[in-house]
Parts: C-alpha cells; sequence; structure tokens
C-alpha cells in the first residue's frame, strides 16, 4: 500500500523567485520578498520539526540567504520549487502544484476607481436586487468592513472589491444581507466573471456591528475549473481515494475529490489531517490546505501571528511525521509567498519549500523542482500515471 498527503502551507514562501520582478505590490516589485526569512530576522522562530526536514536549507537553497535560527543538517526530502504560472495567487499556485500549470493570462482588475466594468456592476446589482454596490476598488477585507461595514448594513448594497489577485469579491452581512443570498450572489455571477478570465467569485460573509464587524468561516470561492486533469482526477478517475481538506474543494472547482473535510479553522483541519493519516484508505491522495497563516497573517503583515503560527504548525509536522505508516509519503510545500514585513497586502511573488518524508526513508535532497514536479512526484508514489506537466523527484 502507498497513500500520499500533500500539504499546503497557503502563503510560507522562501524567496528566490526568478520572476519576482514582475510582480507588484503597491506599485513595488516582489524582488527580495521572503516570508519566513524576514520573519525569522524579525523574531526568533521556533521551528524544529520543519527545520530538521530541511527548512533552512531550503531557504539558502531558494534565496541564497541565512535564516536565523534555522539551517540544522536536514534529515527529510528536501528542496526548493519555483513556479512557471503566469500569477501569484492561490488557485495558479495549487494547479501547478497539482500538475497544471495555467496556460492563460488572468484578467486582473485595474488598481483605479471604480476598479469593475459597468456591466459587471449591473449584473451584481440585478442579483442581488440592490441599486447599487459599495466599495468597487482594491482594499483588504477587513479594512474594508471597517470602511463599508456600517454604510453595507444602512443601505443592503453589497461590498465589492479586488485585490492584486484575480479575484471578485462580495462581502456582505450574514444576518442583515442573507447568507444564502450571498453565495446564491456568487454562484451565479461567477460564470460571467470566468469568462472573463477572473479567477474567482468569493463571498466574504461577516457579522457583528460597528466597530466589531468580524468575518465568519462561511467564505466561499467559486473559481474556474483547472484547464486539464490534476493528480485529483488522475487519481478519482483510477478509482482512488481522495480527501480534500479545508479550501482544497473550492480551489479544484470540486473536481476529482471524493471526500470533503472542512472546518473553521486551521486547529479544526490540523485534526482532520491527523486522523486521515491514521485512517486514510491504502492507495489514497489527501490533499490538504492551511489559510490561516495567509489570510489571518500575511495579508494583514502581522509579523508576530505568523510566527506564532508557523511555531503552532510546526507541532502539527512532528505529529503527522510521527503517525507516518509504512507506504506513506507526506510532502509539506506551499502555493506563493505572502510575506508579512513587505509594502502593501497582497500575496509576493517566491519559491516555496519542499519538505517531506516517506516512511523509514532516508534524507533526499531533490534540489530545485518546478511546482508541478511534486504533482508528478505525488503521481509516482502512487503508481499512478503522470500529469501533464513534472518530473518525478523521488
Ligand atoms: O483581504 P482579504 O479579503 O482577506 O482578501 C485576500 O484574500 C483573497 C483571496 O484569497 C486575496 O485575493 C486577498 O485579496
Ligand atoms: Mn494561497
Ligand atoms: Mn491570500
Amino acid at each position: 500500500m502507498s497513500r500520499a498527503f500533500l500539504v499546503v502551507m497557503d502563503s510560507v514562501g522562501i524567496g528566490g523567485a526568478p520572476d519576482a520582478g514582475q510582480f507588484f505590490n503597491e506599485g513595488r516589485p516582489d524582488t527580495g520578498a521572503n516570508t519566513v526569512l524576514h520573519i525569522a530576522e524579525a523574531q526568533r522562530l521556533d521551528l524544529p520539526h520543519l527545520d530538521r526536514l530541511g527548512l533552512g536549507a531550503a531557504i539558502r537553497l531558494a534565496s541564497g540567504a541565512e535564516a536565523p535560527g534555522l539551517g540544522a543538517a536536514p534529515q527529510g526530502i528536501w528542496g526548493a520549487a519555483t513556479e512557471i504560472s503566469p500569477g501569484k495567487d492561490t488557485p495558479s499556485g495549487h494547479w501547478e502544484l497539482a500538475g497544471v500549470p495555467v496556460p492563460w493570462d488572468w484578467h486582473y482588475f485595474p488598481d483605479r476607481q471604480p476598479a469593475f466594468p459597468p456591466e459587471v456592476v449591473a449584473r451584481v446589482c440585478e442579483l442581488a436586487g440592490t441599486e447599487r454596490i459599495l466599495g468597487n476598488r482594491h482594499g483588504s477585507g477587513t479594512v474594508m468592513l471597517e470602511e463599508l461595514g456600517a454604510e453595507h448594513l444602512r443601505t443592503g448594497w453589497p461590498i465589492c472589491y479586488t485585490s492584486a489577485d484575480s479575484v471578485f469579491q462580495i462581502a456582505a452581512h450574514e444576518e442583515a444581507f442573507g447568507l444564502d443570498r450571498l453565495l446564491k450572489l456568487c454562484e451565479t455571477l461567477a460564470p460571467m466573471l470566468h469568462e472573463m478570465r477572473v479567477g474567482r467569485v468569493i463571498a466574504r460573509p461577516f457579522l457583528g456591528g460597528p466597530g466589531g464587524f468580524q468575518r465568519t468561516a462561511n467564505r466561499r470561492d467559486y473559481a474556474i475549473a483547472p484547464p486539464a486533469d490534476t493528480i485529483l482526477d488522475i487519481a478519482a478517475q483510477a478509482g482512488r481515494v481522495t480527501h480534500a481538506v479545508g479550501k482544497i474543494g473550492d480551489i479544484f472547482s470540486h473536481r476529482g475529490i471524493t471526500r470533503l473535510h472542512k472546518g473553521g479553522s486551521d486547529a479544526d483541519l490540523a485534526g482532520h489531517l491527523l486522523r486521515l493519516i491514521e485512517e486514510a484508505e491504502p492507495d489514497s491522495l489527501t490533499f490538504a490546505n492551511f489559510v490561516e497563516f495567509d489570510s489571518l497573517y500575511g495579508h494583514r503583515r502581522d509579523i508576530p501571528g505568523y510566527a506564532a503560527h508557523l511555531e503552532w504548525f510546526d507541532g502539527i509536522v512532528g505529529q503527522a511525521l510521527h503517525r507516518l505508516k509504512p507506504g506513506d509519503l507526506i510532502l509539506f510545500t506551499a502555493d506563493h509567498g505572502n510575506d508579512p514585513s513587505w509594502t502593501g497586502t497582497d500575496h509576493t511573488r517566491e519559491r516555496v519549500p519542499v519538505l517531506g518524508a516517506r516512511h523509514g526513508a532516508a534524507s533526499q535532497a531533490v534540489g530545485q523542482v518546478g511546482f508541478s514536479d511534486i504533482g508528478a512526484s505525488v503521481a509516482a508514489h502512487l503508481g499512478l500515471p503522470a500529469p501533464g506537466h513534472g518530473k518525478n523527484f523521488l
């Protein structure tokens, strides 16, 4: 029996992307952005399990930098992966990790006001049954609520905003506007935006009142379907069980997924992952995404919060490694960076770590690889046909 666990630490980048200069935060190129390095430089980071697998060595390989407190002799499968897709967003990163680089240019909304074309605004108003929308610009979701939440409660108009990603986001109050109404609005609007090559329509429900608005766990992403078969499709077509933990289902437009394991927090998702390592079927694939590095700390430019979450997750890594069974492969990686020390509030273009273990196997340096080599290696480990891109590095 062989099982594979592919775990994405959302936004845990390690710098060094060769094309970082083509990606921006508030007009500043991402050249030099390095999520883990800059956290380690700002404060002490205690990551014994990730570092023992090879995190410090991977940072050195990706960017040439020495991260303070990291850099143990690697004992795991370790390397650094470079993305080729023309986007530093979550679907681009995940699809390429799953063997399908993005073959098109995403549509991004311009960073001006109004950001959205009149026909999109008209469609939102028609579907929502409102006279107007609020926002219509780039912004950080929590700031949008502080600035427009009260007006939303007064007018009932949905708050529409975007970012450096190819996204159309709608924030609305779960009770005043209605959660079902918001989800229906996003779902019905999505085909129009997918047609424009906008990657995702994202529902951003929140609760509370002025001065105390809180986003809830009922976020939903309506993403374009991947343009070719990913390792999830390939595994499902071969009759394998595929477990999607966290937002993996949404990211892959629910293709190739047998079982969904969702939760309100990364702590819930860690519970799912550890249980699946105990219980997942022989020859199954588990694909997990831990989003809070990105959503709670990276976009919020919160260095201490990001550091604490890394240290918490390091403990989960230790427990996961301890539970591996003969034939198991586990790989920890990321989908892009989100350097909390950087300008702006958007993702940063970075290389990502490849860190993992095979039950009972020795350390293995895989060197510089591509995102899609990770998918190809997972497929090879499971004895499945290779996806269209990538080479097995194991
Ligand atoms: O600022 P919030 O609403 O968290 O939005 C962030 O989350 C979006 C999707 O993950 C990104 O495009 C970024 O804009
Ligand atoms: Mn992401
Ligand atoms: Mn993000």
